[in-house]
């Protein structure tokens, strides 16, 4: 049972879902680049390193033992199948991140930020379409680190996470990088706002309480 996180933290939690391919990571690293108040998590997983991928860069690679003993462990903030694999978002430092005041970006898939949004409703959920299904197949093939049978499987995936962005807060079209990136860098900005009023807003309502 994954336990929830507390309501009112003054960090924000981004959650960035997409199809494979669909060039969330290229998105949140430039993000992450041009905004020094927002963290990444690093998730763990089963699947094997790709490409020039390193353990506690990309991930935190570990076997499907170690990933079954987190999750009796209450390690995770939520986790999910993908593709034939294990994903996980350790709680770790999450938790103590957003008490600091500091934002956090998970980059994970729809299950997971589905469960991030029932656990903790303040949760900004953004997903990221390609601009159509040719393009997402061009650019996991140009990406050069997938096996065709893998690419088959993920463009299969597609359509049942495509099928899940009607559940997101936001949705971002990844056609021309910069215009989504600047689209992804409104959001957070419009949302840290938001949350910002709604804390002064809560504890106005406090401080009115004391005086009665
Ligand atoms: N707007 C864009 N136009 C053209 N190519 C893009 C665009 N955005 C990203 N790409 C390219 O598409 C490929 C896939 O991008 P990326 O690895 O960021 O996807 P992803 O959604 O994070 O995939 P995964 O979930 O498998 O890690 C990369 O080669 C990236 O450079
Ligand atoms: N539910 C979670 N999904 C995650 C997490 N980390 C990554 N992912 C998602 O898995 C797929 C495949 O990723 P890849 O790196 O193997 O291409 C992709 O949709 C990721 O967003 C996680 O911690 N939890």
């Amino acid at each position: 049972m994954n336990t929830p996180l507390p309501l009112d933290t003054p960090g924000n939690l981004f959650v960035v879902s997409a199809p494979s391919g669909a060039g969330k990571s290229s998105l949140v690293n430039a993000l992450l680049e041009l905004d020094a108040k927002l963290a990444a998590s690093i998730s763990h997983t089963t699947r094997a390193p790709r490409g020039q991928e390193q353990d506690g860069r990309e991930y935190w690679f570990i076997s499907r033992e170690e990933f079954r003993a987190k999750i009796e462990h209450d390690d995770f903030l939520e986790w999910a199948e993908v593709v034939g694999n294990l994903y996980g978002t350790s709680k770790a430092g999450i938790e103590a991140r957003l008490a600091h005041g500091e934002d956090v970006v998970l980059e994970i898939d729809f299950q997971g930020a589905l469960q991030v949004k029932q656990m903790f409703p303040m949760a900004t959920l953004i997903f990221i379409l390609p601009p159509s299904w040719e393009e997402l197949r061009l650019r996991l093939q140009r990406r050069g680190d997938t096996e065709p049978d893998v690419i088959e499987r993920r463009m299969a995936n597609a359509r049942v996470e495509v099928a899940q962005a009607k559940h997101f807060d936001f949705v971002v079209v990844n056609a021309l990088f910069e215009t989504a990136l600047f689209d992804l860098k409104a959001i957070v900005h419009a949302q840290r706002l938001k949350y910002a009023a709604q804390l002064r807003h809560r504890s106005a309502v406090f401080q009115a309480l004391d005086l009665c």
